[in-house]
C-alpha cells in the first residue's frame, strides 16, 4: 500500500481533462475511443487532441490499445481517478490525497484531506472491469450491453454506497459520515479505529455480541441486509463502539435470497466471536422474527438507485469479478487476448507452414521431373548420335565399300566358304571397317557388341550419378557438366518448365500484416485521408 501519485495533477491543463472527459463519454460506447471520435467529443482539433493524448498516454492516464480491426485510446484507472479527484477539488470536497489505508476486494481506500487539512476517508470503488474486458466479442462496443464496463459498475457501486451512507446516517445508524460522491469515489469521514479482526481482546464479548445482533435486527427492520457484515466490514472505536463500512453489498428484505444473506450475517458473528473470544451464546436473531418497520430499500430506490442499476451491480457482486482494480488481471486478459491471436497467428503460420511443405513437395516433384528429363534427353542425345548424318554418311561408304567387294573372287582365292552370307550386309560402321583388315568377323562382331554394350552402361551409369548427385543436393562442377549436357532440353520441356516456375511464384506465401503494423498501415491512411482533408488550407 503506498501513496496515489497525484503530482501530475499540477501540470495538467483544461485541455488534458477536457480530452480525458472526451474519452470517458466516448468509453460509454466504445472500448477503446477512436481519435476520431474524441476529437469531436472534446471538440478540439485532432491535431490538438493527438498532442494531449500523447501526453496522457507518457503519464498513465490514458492507454494506446491496438487491435486487429481499429485502434484508439481507453481510460485506465489513474484516468478515471484523476477525474473524479479534479471534480471534487473544484468542488472544494478534497484538496489533498495521502497514503493508502485500506484494500478490499473491490475498492482501493485513501486517506485525504479537505481544503482546511480535516481528515477524510477517499473510497476508490474498482468493480467490474474484468467482467467486462472479458467478453470478447464486447471488444468494441456493447451490442446487447450483456456485460456492464468497469465505469459504469464502478460508479453504481459508489452511487450505492454513498446513498446507504446517507439513509444509514439520518436514520441513527452507526456509520462514517457520508461528504460527496463523484464518478467511483466516495469521501466518508474517516473513522480512527481497528477493523474488528485486528482485536484480539474486548472487556466484554457478550455485550459486543448483542451490540452487533442489535445492529443486524435494527437493518432489517429498516428494510435492508447488510450482507457482508463481518469481522473485516466493523470498526471498532477506542471505547469499544461499532462503526459499520462497505455497504454496496446490501440488499431489501425482500429479496429472494434475503433470508440466506441474513443467515449468513448472523453465523459470521457468531463464528468469529467463538473463534476469537470465545463466546458462544444460545440466543441468535431468526429472520421470521423480523418485524418490519422502515422501507429504506425503497427509500433508496427513490434516491435515483434503480432497480435496473441495483440488478445490474448485484449481477457483478453474483460474478465474483472483484479483482478489477489489479493490473495483473489485466495482464492476464491481454495474454488471453494475445493468445487469442497467437491462436490466429497459429492458424495462419500453420497454414503458412502447410504452404511451405506443399513448395518442398513442390520442389521434389521438380527435382524428381528435372531428373527424368535428364534421363530422356541422354537418351535422345544417343538416339540423335545414332541418325546422326555423319554416321549414316559412313556407314553408306561403308554398304558401298562393301558392295565393291567381290566376294566369288575372294572366295576363289582363298577358299573362302560365305554360303550363309547374305547378298548385301550392313554391318555396324566399326565392324566393316575392321572387317577389311581382320580375318575373324564373327569375333569383331562380338567385340563391337560389347563395346556398344559398354558404352549404354557408361551412360546410365553417369546418368545416376548424375540422379544421385541431384537428390543429394550436391552441385559440383562434374554434375553441372552433366547438367549442361542436358541443355538440348527441347522446346516443350522448357515451356514446361517456365510454366512450373510462375506456377511456383503464384503459390508464394503473401505476407499477412498483423497487430502493430496493421495499425501502421491504418494511420497512414487515416493521415493521407486528414492531408487530403485540409488540403485546401495549407
Ligand atoms: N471510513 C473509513 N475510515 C477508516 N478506514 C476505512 C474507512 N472505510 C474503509 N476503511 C478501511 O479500508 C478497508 C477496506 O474498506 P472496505 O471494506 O470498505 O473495502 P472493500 O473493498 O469493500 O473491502 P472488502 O469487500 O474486501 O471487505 C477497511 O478494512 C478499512 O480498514
Amino acid at each position: 500500500m503506498g501513496r496515489m501519485n497525484v503530482s501530475m495533477m499540477r501540470y495538467l491543463e483544461g485541455d488534458h481533462f477536457r480530452v480525458l472527459i472526451a474519452v470517458e463519454m466516448g468509453m460509454k460506447n466504445h472500448e477503446v475511443v477512436p481519435l476520431a471520435l474524441v476529437s469531436s467529443i472534446a471538440g478540439i482539433h485532432r491535431g490538438g487532441v493527438l498532442r494531449t493524448l500523447n501526453d496522457l498516454c507518457k503519464h498513465q492516464l490514458v492507454a494506446f490499445e491496438r487491435s486487429k480491426k481499429f485502434d484508439g485510446y481507453r481510460l485506465t484507472i489513474r484516468g478515471y481517478d484523476y477525474l473524479a479527484l479534479r471534480a471534487l477539488c473544484s468542488r472544494d470536497v478534497v484538496g489533498s490525497v495521502g497514503n493508502q489505508i485500506g484494500i478490499g476486494k473491490e475498492s482501493d481506500v485513501y486517506v485525504g484531506g479537505d481544503p482546511e487539512l480535516n481528515d477524510l476517508c477517499l473510497k476508490f470503488h474498482r468493480l467490474g472491469r474484468t467482467s467486462f474486458r472479458k467478453i470478447k466479442e464486447k471488444r468494441d462496443y456493447h451490442k446487447k450491453r450483456k456485460s456492464a464496463s468497469w465505469l459504469y459498475l464502478s460508479r453504481l457501486a459508489a452511487a450505492k454506497e454513498f446513498a446507504f451512507l446517507k439513509a444509514l446516517q439520518e436514520r441513527g445508524f452507526p456509520v462514517p459520515k457520508g461528504v460527496d460522491v463523484c464518478r467511483h469515489l466516495v469521501v466518508m469521514q474517516l473513522v480512527i479505529g481497528q477493523t474488528l479482526c485486528n482485536v484480539n481482546h474486548v472487556e466484554d464479548p457478550a455485550a459486543l455480541y448483542d451490540r452487533l445482533m442489535a445492529l443486524i435486527v435494527k437493518l432489517a427492520r429498516h428494510g435492508v441486509i447488510h450482507g457482508d457484515f463481518n469481522e473485516f466490514n466493523l470498526i471498532m472505536l477506542e471505547d469499544e463502539r461499532v462503526v459499520m463500512i462497505d455497504f454496496p453489498q446490501m440488499v431489501s428484505i425482500d429479496h429472494a435470497n434475503a433470508e440466506f444473506y441474513f443467515d449468513r450475517d448472523v453465523t459470521c458473528v457468531r463464528t468469529f466471536f467463538k473463534r476469537r473470544f470465545d463466546y458462544e451464546s444460545e440466543d441468535w436473531p431468526k429472520f421470521d422474527e423480523i418485524e418490519r418497520k422502515g422501507n429504506m430499500d425503497v427509500l433508496l430506490e427513490a434516491s435515483g438507485f434503480t432497480k435496473k442499476m441495483a440488478l445490474d451491480l448485484n449481477k457483478a457482486y453474483d460474478d465474483g469479478n472483484f479483482l478489477a482494480h489489479c493490473e495483473q488481471e489485466l495482464r492476464t486478459e491481454k495474454q488471453e487476448d494475445e493468445e487469442g491471436e497467437k491462436e490466429e497467428d497459429s492458424d495462419s503460420s500453420d497454414s503458412e507452414s502447410e504452404g511451405m511443405e506443399a513448395i518442398q513437395e513442390d520442389e521434389e516433384e521438380k527435382d524428381h521431373e528435372e531428373v527424368q528429363a535428364q534421363v530422356k534427353s541422354v537418351k535422345q542425345q544417343k538416339i540423335v548420335l545414332c541418325q546422326s548424318t555423319r554416321f549414316n554418311d559412313w556407314l553408306s561408304d561403308a554398304t558401298t565399300l562393301l558392295d565393291n567387294v567381290d566376294l566369288k573372287e575372294l572366295k576363289t582365292e582363298e577358299g573362302y566358304d560365305d554360303s550363309d552370307l547374305p547378298d548385301k550386309i550392313n554391318h555396324p560402321p566399326g565392324v566393316t571397317a575392321r572387317k577389311e583388315s581382320e580375318s575373324s568377323d564373327n569375333d569383331d562382331e562380338q567385340e563391337d557388341e560389347e563395346e556398344e554394350d559398354d558404352d549404354h552402361v557408361a551412360v546410365e551409369e553417369q546418368v545416376a550419378k548424375v540422379v544421385k548427385k541431384k537428390r543429394r543436393g550436391v552441385v559440383q562442377s562434374g554434375a553441372r557438366s552433366v547438367a549442361s549436357s542436358a541443355a538440348t532440353f527441347s522446346a516443350e520441356e522448357i515451356k514446361r518448365k517456365l510454366a512450373l516456375d510462375k506456377k511456383r511464384n503464384k503459390e508464394k506465401i503473401r505476407l499477412k500484416v498483423k497487430g502493430k503494423q496493421s495499425a501502421v498501415g491504418r494511420n497512414r491512411k487515416d493521415n493521407k485521408n486528414v492531408i487530403a482533408e485540409y488540403a485546401g488550407w495549407i
